[in-house]
This record gives structure tokens, C-alpha cells and sequence, in this order.
């Protein structure tokens, strides 16, 4: 099968999560399944093969991800976290989600300046969440070598916020 229609097919749906309207794509079930979790890491390894120093994974889903890509490339990998969680001096972004607000936020100097850096997340929606990461990368004077995801759900925006930034999602699903 091919992975953009592996992608979603591993992923189940559930209307009304977390609040009513919201059909909500649930990647557990991808991250449970050995074949489409193995082959999404791979896809995403070939994609960006050789453009980038060290992978940042967005709180929650995006660490799974951002740690199994970062080993198998032999890279080490940063945490973007929900505000509040990191001990030492952060930098913070805000943003604004299909259901609610939240802060990112990573440690200051943890990362040489320059450092090539490839954001994974699991879903691009409406793009808040990335384009805070987005914003916390330029902060700590790091370079974004490309931002990737397991899907993106087409009619929220999210792509439009990603400015010049390479975009690599690994299947395209309407809300
Ligand atoms: O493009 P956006 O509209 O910003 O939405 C996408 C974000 O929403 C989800 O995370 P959520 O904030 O629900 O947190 P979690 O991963 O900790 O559950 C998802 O994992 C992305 O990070
Ligand atoms: N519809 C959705 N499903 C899963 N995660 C999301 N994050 C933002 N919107 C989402």
C-alpha cells in the first residue's frame, strides 16, 4: 500500500475528540502498528536524507517520531515541550489550536547556533503549533531544515504558515 494511504488507514478516527466538530486523527494505533510506524520513519529518513544536524520532536506524538528517526540516522534529538516542563532558561512561543491555546517552549543554549534542525510532529491542522516551533528555532538562531508529518489535514490552513519552510507530509486527509 502506499504510504499516503498506509498513513491514514493506521490511524483511527474519532469524531468528537476532544471537543464536538473535531474529528480527531488518533496515531496511537499508527505508533502500535510495527509495519506503518517502521515505514513512516523510513519514508520520512529518505525524504530528508542529508539536510539536517539534529531532529526536534513536538510534544507528545512528535517525540516518538523525533527519537526514532533521530537513532536511526545517528542523530540526537531536542524536545520541544508544553511551557512549564523544562527546568533551565527557555524560550517560549505561543499559539492557538483547533481546540484551545498552549506555550512551547525549549532551553536556551542547549543547541550551537547554525545547527540544521528538522521539526517532525504528527499533524499539520490549522499549523500553530509547528509555526511556534517554528518561532522557537529562529529564537535560538538554529536553522529549520524542513518540518515533517504523518498527515496533514487539507482545509485548515496549516501549510500557509509554514512560510518558505520545506514540507513534507506523508499523506494529505480532508477534515
Ligand atoms: O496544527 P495544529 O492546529 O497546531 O495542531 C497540531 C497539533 O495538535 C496535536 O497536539 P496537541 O496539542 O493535541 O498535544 P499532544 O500531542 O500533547 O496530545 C498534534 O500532535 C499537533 O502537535
Ligand atoms: N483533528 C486532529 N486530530 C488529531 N490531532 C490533532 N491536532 C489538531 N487537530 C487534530
Amino acid at each position: 500500500m502506499p504510504i499516503d494511504e498506509l498513513v491514514p488507514a493506521a490511524c483511527a478516527q474519532i469524531p468528537d475528540f476532544p471537543q464536538e466538530g473535531i474529528l480527531f486523527y488518533d496515531v496511537t494505533t499508527l505508533f502500535a502498528n510495527s509495519v506503518a510506524f517502521k515505514r513512516s520513519i523510513d519514508e520520512l529518513a529518505d525524504r530528508f536524507e542529508g539536510t539536517y544536524d539534529i531532529v526536534a520532536g513536538v510534544e507528545a506524538r512528535g517525540f516518538l517520531m523525533a527519537a526514532a528517526l533521530a537513532y536511526k540516522t545517528g542523530k540526537g534529538v531536542m524536545t520541544v515541550r508544553k511551557a512549564g516542563k523544562l527546568p533551565r532558561e527557555t524560550f517560549q512561543a505561543e499559539y492557538t489550536l483547533e481546540y484551545g491555546t498552549a506555550a512551547i517552549e525549549i532551553h536556551k543554549e542547549d543547541i550551537p547556533a547554525g545547527q540544521r534542525v528538522l521539526i517532525l510532529d504528527d499533524i499539520l491542522a490549522t499549523g500553530g503549533t509547528v509555526e511556534a516551533a517554528i518561532s522557537l528555532m529562529e529564537q535560538a538562531k538554529l536553522e529549520v531544515a524542513g518540518v515533517g508529518f504523518l498527515m496533514e489535514l487539507d482545509g485548515l490552513g496549516g501549510r500557509s504558515k509554514m512560510g518558505d519552510h520545506r514540507v513534507e507530509s506523508l499523506s494529505l486527509t480532508t477534515e
